[in-house]
């Protein structure tokens, strides 16, 4: 056995988070690596089973009492408040439905209008230049809507772009191509100096790490369920107001089950009070159902555990790459510091999209981003160190059949 892979099974043996690995469905250790729990994580064996009991006895036996015997009416709160411990906020500031995109909108949108509401001179959205697109198209059709300019910008230069006529910043709090963490206290300190509103993007966070919502004072965020909370493909995104700025949240999606009376049917639209204002439609009960169970693997479980995992988890394997990968072959784009990584590490070569296609092959599954980056997420609730060894191990096989040298320089 390697000095590596030695190293490996020790840190296994002492991982206080170890034993969850059983509560999900996974391939044979021995010959499979999951690392794109950062773009869909894997399954949690209480999901099937529930998804079961809600199609075959809520569905097809209670049918529509479900709504209330079962709570279907109120799963989007319900959801929500169980959420809002891993993402720092207390009990009734976040609702649960709808995508991130969709969410995206009601929160800039929302942003933009609170801004206005105390100074309508306010006409600039800032938005992370450097951002998942989904981000970028929301917020340049949020300021079409809403009569104001878009000004992209890397987030490092947010603060010196901020002035009397910001309305609202649209930042991530960690990047997806490049797994960098940017500091959201300070940075939504800076914009409310600025008097402006701040919505975070916390797809790539939630789950991995501290995010603090409540401690930090952030305005809006959203963020998706299916990478590090695990909810399945397609499962409700979420959003979060700040308690003192939700009744005076105006969303731009005003459905009826955002109304104060849903029941009412009033011709009238009077919004509800606290996070359900959030609502828009109908919400989709099997997905979201699945989301709940799969939640339930977080009991017990503090994210204070699983960012020291992550960050040992990235730190071993770049460890690894470094010692089985010839130099200059790959670059890292993800920072080394602790306080600018995010659970991922993304690393550069010019032959990536092949190389991805090779690691797949031989049970190492990460995946590619144009033009050159190879992502590997870490998600530390079910991937063990063997598996951050034996990725890097596989991946040195894998460059060394490969012909491209240069990996371009590090950050
Ligand atoms: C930062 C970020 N925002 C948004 C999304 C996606 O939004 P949606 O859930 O609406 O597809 C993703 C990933 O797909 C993402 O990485
Ligand atoms: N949401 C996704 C999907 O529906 C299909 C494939 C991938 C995704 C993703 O989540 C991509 C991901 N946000 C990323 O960081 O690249």
């Amino acid at each position: 056995m390697s000095e590596l892979a030695s190293k490996a099974e020790k840190l296994d043996a002492v991982d206080e988070l170890a034993a969850k690995r059983a509560e999900f469905v996974l391939d044979d250790p021995d010959t499979a690596v999951y690392l794109d729990g950062n773009s869909l994580g894997a399954l949690p064996v209480a999901v099937p089973g529930r998804i079961e009991d809600v199609v075959r006895r809520q569905w097809g036996e209670l049918r529509i009492r479900s709504w209330t015997e079962e709570g279907w009416w109120t799963a989007p709160e319900r959801i929500g408040d169980r959420i809002a411990p891993l993402v720092g906020a207390a009990a009734g500031r976040i609702v649960v439905g709808d995508s991130t995109s969709v969410n995206l909108f009601k929160a800039l949108v929302g942003a933009v209008r609170l801004a206005r509401s105390a100074d309508t001179g306010r006409d600039e959205i800032v938005v992370d230049a450097t951002t998942f697109p989904t981000d970028g198209y929301i917020a340049a059709s949020a300021a079409r809507m809403t009569g104001c300019t878009l000004r992209p910008v890397p987030p490092s230069e947010v603060p010196g772009a901020l002035g009397d006529r910001t309305a609202a910043v649209l930042l991530n709090h960690v990047d997806y191509r490049t797994g960098r963490l940017h500091d959201l206290p300070s940075l939504t300190a800076a914009v409310h100096a600025a008097g402006a509103y701040v919505v975070w993007d916390l797809c790539h966070s939630a789950g991995a790490l501290p995010v603090g919502l409540d401690g930090h004072g952030v305005d809006l965020a959203v963020g998706c369920t299916y990478k590090y909370l695990n909810g399945g493909p397609g499962s409700p995104a979420y959003l979060y107001v700040r308690a003192d700025l939700q009744d005076r949240f105006d969303s731009p999606l005003p459905g009826w089950n955002s109304h104060a009376d849903p029941f009412g049917m009033r011709p009238d639209y009077e919004p509800a009070a606290g996070a359900p204002r959030g609502r828009v439609g109908t919400p989709d009960i099997l997905s979201m159902l699945a989301l709940e169970a799969a939640l339930e693997v977080w009991d017990g479980v503090t994210v204070d555990a699983v960012r020291s995992k992550s960050l040992a988890l990235t730190d071993f394997f770049l460890e690894c790459v470094e010692a089985y990968v010839p130099a200059g072959r790959v670059a890292c784009l993800t920072p080394r510091a602790h306080g600018e990584r995010g659970s991922q590490v993304a690393l550069r070569c010019p032959d990536a999209g092949d190389v991805m296609k090779r690691l797949i092959e031989r049970g190492v599954v990460g995946d590619f981003r144009h033009p050159d980056v190879l992502r590997f997420g870490f998600t530390p609730l079910y991937i063990g160190f063997a598996d951050a060894e034996r990725a890097a191990r596989v991946l040195a096989q894998v460059l060394a059949e490969t012909g491209a040298q240069d990996g371009g320089t590090a950050p």
